[in-house]
Parts: structure tokens; sequence; C-alpha cells
């Protein structure tokens, strides 16, 4: 993958008024997509990560700074501008947006419609979207009749109807089951790589960007607080957004209700082990070969993050005292970040543990 960079915004500010109050929705935003990747943008409801994205399209109008796409400073242009500009990104949304009164094949027409392209010209574009998404036998049906995946799949085929470079996903998944989530998801990856779609994703979960994003980037009150390839982020979250993030969706960590349940049949030693970059994973019998110390796994889990293990492990180790500093030493050379949680009788708090939140809108205002 190249490192060019298809969207680039710099200092940009996009500041909505609500009644005295002005309410920085994207605050001084510095960020770079990479043409050919799937990008992904996180954040609490309210973060700022739908108004970000429409800024790309023009939805919305820049306060300041600058967005340049593929080429094009975007933030410079008229309307005839922003039109082709939109034929060259495709968009879609939560809730699918299609048009109820329409056919299936009539909805993902409508921006060949709109472009003038010539009917016959349509109408075999239209036939092969309808076969790219799996759903050439539902041209005639109305989306009514359709499951919410296939609607997705529809609104998908009508954002690729003019070939676009781009693809803006804005929670594309958020009303879907799991199962049709990975169904869609896949799509999303087939485009990526088959018709180099570069493809901006919003979610506000995190198993998603995991799923299917290269790199992400963290929203929290219109700032970009972290971002880098995922495994990075998810390995060395260093913002409490992201980690909290992150445990929400791996809840591979004990939470402090778990631990003291933990505690009552395990009042040894406890020690919480990242698995980040270890490589072949964890060799549990070799942290305590030769030494008189046993170290067992009470709780944990582990994952595929950007196709390398990623998770985290909660051990018990009971022995000679010196024996356990060992192992615990042993398990700090050999996984990412070691947390040590002492024992029932002398409990040590999880200093990376972060709370979960109370209030969903959490908005800078000024
Ligand atoms: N047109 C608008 N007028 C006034 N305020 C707006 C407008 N659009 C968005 N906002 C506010 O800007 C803030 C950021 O909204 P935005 O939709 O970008 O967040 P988000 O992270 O996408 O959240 P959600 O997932 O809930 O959509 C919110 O406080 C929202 O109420």
């Amino acid at each position: 993958m190249t490192v060019e960079p298809i969207i680039t915004f710099r200092g940009v500010t996009k500041i909505f008024a609500t009644g005295k109050d002005q309410l920085r929705a994207v605050d001084d935003v510095d960020l770079d997509v990479r043409r050919g990747e799937i990008f992904g943008v996180v954040g609490y409801s309210g973060a700022g990560k739908s108004t970000l994205v429409r800024l790309i399209n023009m939805l919305e109008r820049v306060d300041a700074g600058t967005i340049d796409v593929d080429g094009r400073r975007v933030t410079d242009l008229d309307e005839r501008g922003l039109r082709a500009l939109r034929a060259d990104i495709g968009m879609i949304f939560q809730q699918f947006n299609l048009f109820g009164g329409r056919t299936v094949a009539r909805n993902v027409e409508y921006p060949l419609r709109l472009a003038k392209v010539p009917k016959a010209q349509r109408r075999a574009r239209v036939a092969e979207l309808l076969e790219f998404v799996g759903l050439s036998d539902k041209a005639r049906r109305y989306p009514a009749q359709l499951s919410g995946g296939q609607k997705q799949r529809v609104g998908i085929a009508r954002a690729l109807a003019t070939s676009p470079n781009i693809l803006l996903a804005d929670e594309a998944t958020s009303a879907l089951d799991p199962e049709t989530t990975r169904d869609v998801l896949n799509l999303l990856r087939r485009i990526n790589r088959e018709l180099g779609v570069t493809i901006v994703l919003i979610t506000h979960e995190m198993s998603v960007v995991q799923y299917v994003c290269h790199r992400v980037a963290v929203m929290e009150r219109g700032k970009v607080v972290e971002h880098g390839d995922v495994y990075t982020v998810f390995a060395n979250p260093r913002e409490t957004a992201t980690r909290r993030f992150i445990q929400t969706a791996l809840n591979y960590r004990p939470s402090p209700e778990i631990v003291a349940r933990v505690r009552e049949r395990h009042p040894g030693r406890l020690v919480v082990a990242s698995l980040a970059d270890t490589g072949a994973g964890l060799d549990v019998s070799a942290l305590t070969s030769g030494l008189d110390a046993s170290a067992s796994v009470v709780f944990g889990g582990v994952t595929q993050v950007a196709d390398r293990p990623f998770g985290s492990l909660t051990l018990e180790v009971a022995g000679a005292p010196a024996d356990v500093d060992e192992v615990v030493a042993r398990l700090g050379r050999v996984a990412g970040a070691v947390v040590d949680l002492g024992t029932a009788a002398n409990p040590l708090p999880d200093v990376r543990w972060v709370e979960p939140r109370d209030s969903e809108d959490e908005v800078a205002t000024r």
C-alpha cells in the first residue's frame, strides 16, 4: 500500500451555533487518509465523527482550515465543482436512505441519471452493480421487501454507481445484526481490495475497526485525540478514550468486580498481561520452568487484530515468594504490558483499567 494521502485535513474546524453558544463539532483537525486504505473514525456519540466525514464531500462547509481530496482543494470549490466532486465520492448511511417508492434497480440507477449517463449504459451498469453486491434477483423489488443487510447492499451499489475513488460509510452496519454486519463488512473489504476504493468508515464499535480497518482515528470532543495503524492503537492506546473503546470491544481485561470474584477462588498473586506483539503467543509453562512456582490462566482471551494475536490474560501465580517474583519478571519480558494485582491478602489496583463512561454526550462548547 502506498502512503500517498488521498484526503488531507489541515487545521479544520467546524462550528455550529446552538442558541448563544458555539459548538466546535470539529476542532482544529489535521489528518491524512491514505489512498487505498480502509480508515476508521471512532468515537462516542457527539464526538464529531459524522461532521468530520461530511466535510469531505462538503455536505458541511468548514469554518477554518483546508481539505484536499484527490488533488483538489474542496474547501475552495464552487457549486459546479462540488457536483463533480460528489460523483467521485460515494456515501452510505446507517438508515440506508433508499427511495422507498423506487425499485432496487431504480435506486441504483439514480446517480447515473443525475450524471446523464445514456439509458443503455445505465442498464448495463445497474446489472453489473447488482451482480457485484449479490442482488441480481432483487432488481424489481422495493426496499420495504428487503432485509436490512440487503437494503445496505442496495445503498452500496448506488454509492458505487459512478465508480467513485472514495466511499464514506457513516455507521453503515450499526442497524444490522452481527452476522449481517460481518457480510456487509466483507463486501466493503472486497470493494477496497478489488476496486481499489479508499473507504472512510465511521463507527462506534471497535470490533468493526478490528475487523476491517487498516488505520484508525479516535475522536473526542471534536478533536482527533489519537490515530495510527490499528494494531499499534490497539496494542498501545495512549488516550483514555481509546483504552475505554478497546476495553469495551474486547472485554478480556477483568473489571474490578470480576477481579474481586476471581480472588474468592484464587487468593494468589494475580497478574494481568497484555498480549501484544508476542508473536507465537504465550508459553505459560516456560514462565515457571526451573522455579518453585505455578502459573495458571484464570481470566482473559486472545483474538486477532489486523491478523496478529492480541488480547489479555490474567494469571494466578503461586509458590515461593522469590520464584513468584521471577515468574512476574519473566512474564514482563514476553508480554506487552503487565499489571500486578497483588494477592487477596494484599491487593493492588489495576492501574490500566479505565472506568466506563456514564454520559454519552460529551461535547465541547464555547
Ligand atoms: N447541523 C447541526 N446543527 C447544530 N449542531 C450540530 C449539527 N450537526 C451536528 N451537530 C452537533 O455537533 C456535534 C457533533 O455531531 P456529530 O454528528 O458529528 O457527532 P458523531 O460523533 O457523529 O455522533 P453520532 O454518532 O451521534 O452521530 C454534536 O453535538 C451534534 O449535536
